[in-house]
């Protein structure tokens, strides 16, 4: 049975389970999704994984973010090391953790859970240049393939991508506004929290940008215009995510700038896509509209590194159990006054 006939099936499978209708609410939409995506009646999720991608941006040099650049390598090793939120979260919902360094500034240790893949270091400045070549996007997008190999093959059942890149909210807001063909007064935000100044200089660098863009170009040389390498990585996560069958859960905007990016490569990704959480920043909202996407979780959150899409994972897995429940007249419970 393909996608749409086992969705069809588990929706009337729905329906007679023991409990009013649509009684559990999105998460009966999230239970017939993943039954589609596993291809079978009583979906299951075991071991979620999430691959966060770290690079650095050349536009840093604009002044975008609140932070200096060297916190991208220094929250690689906090990652290598568990310290961070998303070592935490992803533990707390026994999520694994692979980090892809696809182009941090200065060399990373050797460790388990890294995969060096370093394009280069750093995109350029996306104000004033192409933030990478074409065959740099094609080298990054293959890296995040390989990183969603890697989980997939260690047992991975549900696969989120996270993120990791000072000056990366300014890359996916000019993504969000290329591929989507929004201004950047739209999508634009805080990031880290820069102030009303570096909001301006964010805003200018996006329009600079976008102003080398030219009708008809491929998505790839629009991202490859714009960066970031670790956006590209998280598409490539999600189109090998995808082909490997898994359910993709979203995190927040630069994610989300990827996976959006995954959707112009292969539109079909979309059926596996399952939106974890509404990121503070404005931006994401345009992109979860863009997808017809409805966002499991809404915390204010605005961190990145995947823990949005890690808190949903145990949702997604409960979703999954819904199916599992008794029918009416499996259970002998009276359907009707
Ligand atoms: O996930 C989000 O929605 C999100 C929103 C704001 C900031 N971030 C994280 O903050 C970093 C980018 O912020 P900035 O201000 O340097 O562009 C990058 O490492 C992201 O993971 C992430
Ligand atoms: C400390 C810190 C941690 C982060 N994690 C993702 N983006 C980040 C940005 C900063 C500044």
């Amino acid at each position: 049975m393909g996608y749409q006939e086992v969705l069809q099936a588990a929706r009337e499978r729905m329906e007679r389970l023991t409990k009013p209708p649509r009684s559990l609410g999105h998460l009966e939409e999230v239970a017939v999704r993943l039954a589609a995506i596993q291809g079978r009646l009583k979906p299951e999720l075991g071991l979620g994984a999430v691959v966060v991608a770290a690079a650095d941006h050349g536009v840093v040099a604009e002044g975008v973010s609140a932070y200096p650049q060297e916190v991208t390598y220094q929250m690689v090793l906090n990652f290598l090391r568990g310290g961070a939120a998303i070592n935490q979260l992803a533990q707390a919902v026994g999520s694994r953790v692979y980090v892809l360094d696809v182009g941090v500034k200065g060399e990373l240790p050797d460790h388990p859970g890294l995969l060096k893949r370093k394009v280069r270091p750093g995109t350029r400045n996306l104000a004033k240049e192409p933030a990478m070549t074409l065959e740099e996007a094609e080298k990054a997008l293959e890296a995040g393939r390989e990183a969603a190999r890697w989980a997939v093959d260690q047992g991975a059942t549900v696969l989120a991508a996270g993120d990791m890149g000072i000056g990366n909210t300014t890359a996916a807001s000019a993504l969000t506004a290329g591929l989507l063909g929004l201004s950047p007064e739209r999508v634009v935000g805080p990031g880290t929290g820069v102030g009303e100044e570096g909001l301006r200089r964010k805003r200018e660098a996006v329009a600079q940008a976008l102003e080398r863009l030219r009708p008809g170009m491929h998505s790839l040389e629009v991202a490859a215009e714009l960066g970031g390498l670790e956006l590209l990585a998280i598409a490539g996560v999600y189109l090998e995510g995808y082909e490997r069958g898994l359910p993709l859960v979203l995190d927040g905007f630069p994610v989300s700038a990827g996976a959006l990016l995954a959707f112009r490569l292969n539109p079909r990704v979309k059926d596996h896509f399952f939106a974890g959480h509404k990121s503070r920043e404005p931006g994401h909202g345009y992109i979860l509209e863009a997808l017809g996407l409805k966002p499991l979780l809404d915390l204010d959150l605005a961190l990145g590194e995947g823990t949005g899409a890690v808190l949903a994972m145990p949702l997604l897995r409960a979703a999954a159990r819904i199916l599992h429940m008794a029918t009416f007249e499996e259970a002998g419970v009276s359907d009707r006054p």
